[in-house]
């Protein structure tokens, strides 16, 4: 064909801005691409091919197509239109390197130096016992354990976002933890996807990665506080967002499980529902309560005290750290930005008043570092909302600890012109053009704020809240806030008046293996949710479901934990391994009419001994104690009851929980083992799945946070309002408010009830959609901490110091755990019915996932969980001679249209850049840009400079 020779065009429309000539539809019409754009193929002539297969006139061009489609996603076509030669092989494609680096140096060339399976646009991650196929289409985010990819299913037409584990065996077994923990928390506690934890999918290993399915979800709340430039959002989303967290974390303390882990960038929005929802992910770190091994944990930003200073920790650090998001919602900054434990230590202490309290420092493990024993009875200093508190212990000035420990402690910014918590909150600017009537509404709010984060930061965790206790505060539910609020406490939902007997599972599975304490017999794991056992009693929260020593019972405020404490007492209940089968433990609880806990001081004994491990083996446990002791059992028929007494109670509750450790190893664990542990030999993992004593079943169906009696908001503020004033945490309720914060906030000063009736919550009705980015101007700069910090006192020492890190090599369920490669050669004899199970009791209720369902089963053991796979995993040994400090990138994926929309208006540009995540978060984000009001700020008093645009490499990470 010559150059302008007439070719076929259909229906090509005149003044085509490609440059096309008009085309006379229907008929044959000259094709003149535009000698810019495009040059005919000329054949040469004597190609008897092109001769014989294109005859003038055929040759086709899409119509009605713009230029930019033609040489972008129709290129193909456009090739094979100019070049009827032309075939297209996807193996000739240059590859788009998804992982970086991309060079192949481990894993026969799979994987890269850093173990990560390199990626590129359209690998295909295949389950290979179900065949699913996963398309790799973008990355998603980058962490500890390796990289989360966004692929496409096309048997569903949707997203799901899978987490491919680095090829070590440390992280693989902590990754089977995740996957363990989580299918528990789904299936057992949220099989109907109500109470925000990520959804797993599927599970399989693929080129020696375990490779885990999500659900595909959107942005975190760190990059939507960064997409509103730093500022807080309404205090409408943040008492939402607050009440979404609660629901979550209280199914995990009913299932056992602290997250270790909690913080912005862990909480991902959900656009799969409208209006979008949150949902809590990386359970990477997790672990059981009374399992606890390490150290390490938390990002620095949210780490609890307990754990900075190396005490027992419970479920109540996931509160201490969800404390510290709530702030953060609401000012835009996190609230301990410390840039090391010294620094932050500091800040809670500022920004708090007080300090943790006499027994914790006593007993904690790292007190001599940032504290000094003065022997005699010391006043807090400057601390009037302490009234008068004395310790024995003073927190060192920089200089002593810098002679301590031989560096100056690093110290950050600060980043808020007030120092205490009430004067931040009640100063933080308003939203802008807030009418009058709404500043005092906000004002109530403000001071109902305030008092929710008085119970979640709360030094001793004995006192902390608890989740449940949390979620009936005003400020979530949204009722008036008249005064400080006083929890009701945690009761027993079931008294244990009979013997109850708990036989090893029959199936052969362990629920014990799955963190889960064996409490009840089968029978009862299976019992309805609302049977007669679980009727809601007045004035009792309806969790604490009355397990034997169940942890939601005894964790707070009367605090009893027997995780630490409890063995060897002789009680009722004696927990023993069975002799029936390899697999068993049996409880005997001969309770008859007494309660479970570890009475105070079987409690504070066994605190004391914390710290050095025990090692449960088969046949070696005498009589434990399940109970605590019956005067410290509040009958569900009485009133509630607040505690003073915080002694004893930073043990997780179950002992049973304790009789068997697991294999908890945090995201440091798995960096830690693999760098200083590697000849160790892995441990098994013993998780059980499949089974999980749920006698409790799920006490927060439908609205899990609403309260069991219909009166116990009145209840817990007390008869007469204001006369509860706790004389723990709230003592100082009126020293505290009001100074200076244009906030009046004494009980006597402020007019409660009134100001009660004109405070509209309306926490129920708060949609994202309402959800707008302020555009205010700060008044001030403000800036992000320092995004390079690094926890200074992070050092490999301090995971060899992991409290019971002896106990990875354990005896447990009659196996002696072996290295990592024994226990993958156990699982390559392993049937696959599990990840059957497994895949088939992930449906999901929008039938997306249903075409993955393959099979039925009740139980399961350990070896299904590794069953299945495609092929035996046989992890390299190559591995590098450590691990250092990942460095990890976050990839913002929220719809730039979000921002574009909102800074265009706001005329500043965006700061952060963005993977197009179209599909799943744009509507996210149109919903979002809707909206109403974020929070925007009329000035900020936050005495810094512009946030930065660069992600911040977490506010310290764990490893
Ligand atoms: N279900 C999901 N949907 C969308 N993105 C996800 C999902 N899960 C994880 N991501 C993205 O991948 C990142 C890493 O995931 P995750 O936190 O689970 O991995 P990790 O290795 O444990 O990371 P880290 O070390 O930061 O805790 C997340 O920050 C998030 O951006």
């Amino acid at each position: 064909m010559e150059e302008g020779e007439s070719s076929r065009v259909d229906g090509s429309r005149a003044g085509e801005s490609d440059g096309a000539t008009s085309a006379d539809s229907g008929s044959s019409s000259s094709w003149k691409p535009s000698a810019k754009a495009f040059r005919p193929y000329v054949p040469p002539p004597q190609s008897s091919t092109w001769a014989t297969l294109v005859k003038p006139g055929t040759l086709r061009v899409i119509v009605g197509k713009p230029l930019v489609a033609r040489v972008t996603k129709d290129i193909l076509e456009t090739f094979q239109i100019c070049n009827p030669n032309f075939k297209y092989s996807e193996a000739l494609n240059p590859k788009r390197f998804l992982t970086n680096p991309s060079v192949g140096v481990l894993n026969d060339g799979h994987d890269n130096a850093n173990s990560d399976l390199i990626l590129h646009v359209n690998f295909v991650l295949v389950n290979m016992e179900s065949k699913q196929r996963y398309i790799v289409k973008d990355i998603l985010g980058h962490g500890t354990f390796g990289q989360v990819a966004k692929c496409w299913v096309s048997e569903t037409n949707s997203y799901v976002a899978v987490k491919i584990i680095k090829n070590e065996p440390a992280y693989y077994q902590q990754a089977l933890v995740e996957v363990s923990m989580l299918h528990m928390l789904n299936q057992k506690f949220d099989p109907d996807d109500k109470h925000h934890i990520v959804r797993i999918l599927d599970y399989f290993v693929y080129q020696r990665h375990l490779c885990i399915a999500f659900e595909m979800l959107g942005s975190n709340l760190y990059e939507l506080i960064k997409m509103n430039n730093y500022k807080g959002l309404s205090l409408n989303i943040v008492q939402m967002f607050s009440k979404q967290i609660l629901h979550a974390l209280i199914v995990m303390k009913d299932a056992g499980i602290i997250h270790c882990d909690l913080k912005p960038e862990n909480i991902l929005i959900s656009t799969r529902v409208k209006p979008p929802e949150i949902k809590i992910i990386d359970f990477g770190s997790a672990c059981m309560e009374g399992r606890t091994i390490y150290s390490y944990i938390q990002s620095r930003y949210y780490r609890s005290p307990e754990v900075l200073l190396g005490y027992p920790y419970t479920t109540a650090i996931d509160m201490w750290s969800f404390g510290c998001i709530v702030a953060e919602l609401f000012l835009g900054l996190p609230l301990f930005p410390g840039a090391s434990e010294y620094d932050l230590l500091k800040r809670m202490i500022e920004i708090l008043g007080g300090q943790p309290p006499d027994d914790l420092l006593r007993d904690a493990k790292n007190t001599s570092k940032f504290f000094k024993h003065i022997g005699s009875i010391y006043r807090l200093e400057d601390d009037e909302a302490h009234n008068g508190v004395t310790s024995a212990y003073r927190v060192l000035t920089e200089e002593e600890y810098e002679a301590r420990e031989s560096k100056r402690p690093k110290m950050g910014k600060r980043y808020f012109n007030f120092v205490k918590l009430e004067d931040i909150i009640a100063n933080y600017p308003y939203r802008k053009n807030l009418p009058e009537e709404e500043i005092s509404k906000e004002n109530l709010t403000r001071l109902a704020l305030v008092d929710f984060l008085r119970g979640l930061v709360e030094f001793d965790p004995g006192k902390r809240w608890s989740p449940l206790q949390a979620s009936h505060h005003p400020f979530v539910t949204g009722e008036p806030f008249t005064c400080p609020y006083k929890p009701l406490l945690e009761t027993p939902r079931i008294p244990v008046i009979h013997t109850v007997t708990v036989d090893h599972n029959p199936g052969g599975g362990h629920w014990l293996a799955a963190g889960l304490s064996p409490q009840v017999s089968n029978s009862s794991r299976c019992l309805p949710q609302h049977g007669a056992h679980f009727q809601k009693v007045p004035f009792s929260y309806s969790s604490s479901y009355g397990s034997l020593g169940s942890h939601g019972s005894y964790n707070d405020n009367v605090g009893l934990g027997s995780s630490y404490g409890s063995y060897g007492d002789v009680n009722n209940v004696h927990t023993y391994y069975s002799q029936i089968g390899p697999c068993s433990v049996n409880v005997h609880a001969q309770v008859g009419g007494s309660f479970l806990g570890a009475s105070p001081d079987v409690r504070r004994r066994h605190q004391l001994s914390y710290g050095n491990g025990f090692s449960i083996s088969p046949g070696s446990l005498g009589p434990m104690s399940l109970g605590a002791s019956p005067s410290q059992y509040t009958p569900p028929s009485s009133q509630m009851q607040i505690s003073t007494a915080s002694s004893g109670k930073y043990g997780p509750t179950s002992p049973v929980r304790s009789g068997v450790h697991v294999p908890s190893l945090g995201k440091a664990a798995a960096v830690g083992h693999y760098n200083r542990r590697r000849n160790w030999g892995y441990p098994t993992m013993c998780m059980q799945p499949y089974e999980c004593a749920s006698q409790h079943g799920l006490g927060h169906h439908g609205d899990g946070i609403s309260c069991s009696h219909p009166d116990a908001y009145s209840r817990g503020h007390g008869g007469s309002p204001c006369s509860t004033l706790s004389t723990s945490n709230h003592s100082s309720w009126k020293q505290q408010t009001g100074v200076g914060t244009g906030l009046s906030s004494s009980p006597s000063s402020t007019n409660h009830q009134s100001c009660a009736a004109s405070h509209a919550h309306n926490s129920n009705t708060v949609s994202l959609h309402s959800l707008e980015v302020s555009l205010d101007k700060p008044e001030s700069s403000s800036s992000v901490p320092d995004p390079a910090d690094w926890d200074p006192n992070y050092s490999d020492e301090s995971l060899l110091q992991e409290d019971n890190a002896d106990t990875l090599a354990f005896e447990f369920n009659g196996i002696r755990v072996g290295n990592t490669m024994d226990a993958m050669s156990r699982f390559s004899h392993g049937h696959n019915q599990a990840q059957k199970n497994f895949i088939s009791t992930n449906h999901r209720t929008d039938g997306v996932f249903q075409a993955y369902s393959l099979g039925e089963s009740s139980h399961t053991s350990m070896h299904d969980m590794h069953a299945g796979y495609g092929h035996l995993p046989h992890f390299s040994q190559n591995f590098p001679s450590r691990f250092g400090q990942q460095s990890v990138h976050r990839y913002s994926h929220m719809n730039s249209t979000f921002m574009h929309g909102e800074r265009n208006h706001q005329n500043s540009q965006p700061t952060h850049s963005n993977y197009s995540m179209a599909d799943s978060h744009s509507s996210t984000n149109a919903m979002l840009s809707n909206g109403m009001p974020w929070g925007r700020r009329a000035g900020h008093y936050i005495g810094t400079t512009v946030p930065s645009s660069h992600a911040r490499k977490d506010y310290g990470r764990i490893s």
